[in-house]
């Protein structure tokens, strides 16, 4: 047995941002999707999760503290991550009697976002993702990020596709049990390096409706949903495989834009309708149209997760393009790069269109496509078990 000896292990995992999008569960206990989807994993120099997981015997009781308040554990997907963990932990123990018996041992997880939490920003993505990763990093596990995606699907969903870096696929599989849904690489990040990211950040009140008990009220009540999950998406996602393999941005950028509008009209033809865009959220939308016109083709693409905030793709080629077209009327706000300012557009959106954004976006955030989840020595819990004050 374990004395009060203190076992811990930190990582840092990644926010993911959906190009065909997860909406719909089949099965809510077990939270298996009604489609597969694909993502872009985002860089963790701008966007990332921090988790120290410990155990030891000296702890009372499993406990996680989140940006510095203790944050219940008692719920079922929290629970659901710990169980699943732990009992891989009991049988690689049960496997080799040398090993420590850590299994039955109280958790202490404190982690931390460098960025909004709970804002739209995928935070649950990349907070479940290290949450996992970190307490199988603790449990020394053989598991692959696959097998722990699994577990990761049952903390949030999208959750699973932020074990991976670069571009991933949660396939929706059709088993019962779930042993088939888990996500998988498509291609790391270094096989589109030059992929960007600019995040329009919306001010705007709280979420309508959470995700969770959002799809399911459009799985009940949509028609237009059923079409989705039945043609549209099947479809999508080999365009988009096709796309993100061939290196093909205008594929991957129309894929990417019919996809947000597609979940979003299956929001709004949920019955009463959830309507997740605002009006600088629609604004958005004409800027990145009215850019492509300008360039003559496909250098820019939008899409909206769960809320107003407007993730738009580009090509490092077209960054002054993109970025200098924003940059002119939201120089402002805060989160742009060194680089905006010497950006050069020759686009002027039109004066409606930025009279709306200046009014509608609070801060923005430049990023690029990243790695999966970190080992990492920042700790933050000590060595003897205690909060690190930060
Ligand atoms: N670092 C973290 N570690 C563990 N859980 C986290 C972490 N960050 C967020 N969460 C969980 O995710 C919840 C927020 O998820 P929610 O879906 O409401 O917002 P979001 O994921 O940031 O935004 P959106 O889902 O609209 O993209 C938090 O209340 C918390 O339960
Ligand atoms: C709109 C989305 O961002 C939905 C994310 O839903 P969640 O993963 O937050 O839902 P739960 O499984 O209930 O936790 C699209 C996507 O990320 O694919």
């Amino acid at each position: 047995m374990a004395d009060n000896k203190v076992f811990r292990a930190s990582t840092t995992a990644p926010v993911n941002i959906a190009v065909v999008k997860y909406w719909g569960k089949r099965d809510a206990k077990l939270n298996l999707p009604t489609n597969s989807s694909i993502s872009v994993t985002l860089s963790q120099d701008d966007l990332r999760t921090l988790t120290t997981a410990s155990c030891s015997a000296s702890y009372s009781g499993d406990s996680l503290t989140l940006n510095g308040q203790s944050t219940d554990v008692s719920g079922a997907r929290t629970q659901a991550c710990f169980r699943e963990l732990r009992e891989r932990r009991a049988a690689i123990e049960k496997n080799d009697p040398s090993l420590p018996k850590i299994s039955t041992l109280p958790l202490k997880v404190v982690s931390e976002n460098n960025f909004p939490t709970a804002a739209g920003l995928a935070s649950s993505a990349a907070g479940f993702a290290a949450l996992v990763r970190a307490i199988a990093n603790l449990y020394e596990l053989p598991d692959s990020p696959e097998d722990l995606s699994r577990i990761a699907r049952q903390g949030s969903g999208s959750a699973c596709r932020s074990l991976f870096g670069g571009y991933a696929a949660w396939r929706m599989g059709d088993k019962d049990d779930g042993s088939d849904s888990q996500a998988q690489l498509i291609a790391p990040a270094s096989h589109w390096p030059n992929m960007r990211a600019l995040i329009l950040v919306v001010n705007a009140a709280k979420k309508d409706v959470p995700s969770t008990s959002g799809m399911q009220q459009t799985v009940a009540t949509s028609g237009l949903f059923q079409q989705r999950i039945a043609h549209v998406v099947p479809a999508n996602m080999k365009l988009m495989e096709e796309a993100i393999h061939n290196k093909d941005f205008a594929t991957f950028a129309e894929v990417t834009m019919r996809e947000s509008n597609s979940f979003h009209s299956c929001a709004a033809d949920t019955y009463p309708p959830i309507f997740y865009m605002n009006d600088a959220s629609r604004a958005a939308i004409r800027a990145v149209e009215a850019l492509n016109a300008a360039a003559g083709k496909t250098i820019a693409a939008y899409t909206y997760d769960a809320g107003p905030n407007c993730v738009i793709y580009f090509l490092e080629e077209d960054q002054e393009t993109v970025i200098g077209a924003f940059y002119k009327f939201l120089s402002g706000v805060s989160g742009w790069k060194d680089s905006a300012a010497k950006a050069q557009s020759a686009v002027d959106l039109p004066e409606n269109i930025v009279s709306i954004l200046k009014d509608g976006v609070g801060r923005v955030i430049q990023t690029s496509v990243g790695e999966g989840p970190q080992k990492t020595e920042e700790y933050l819990i000590d060595e003897a078990g205690a909060t690190v004050q930060r």
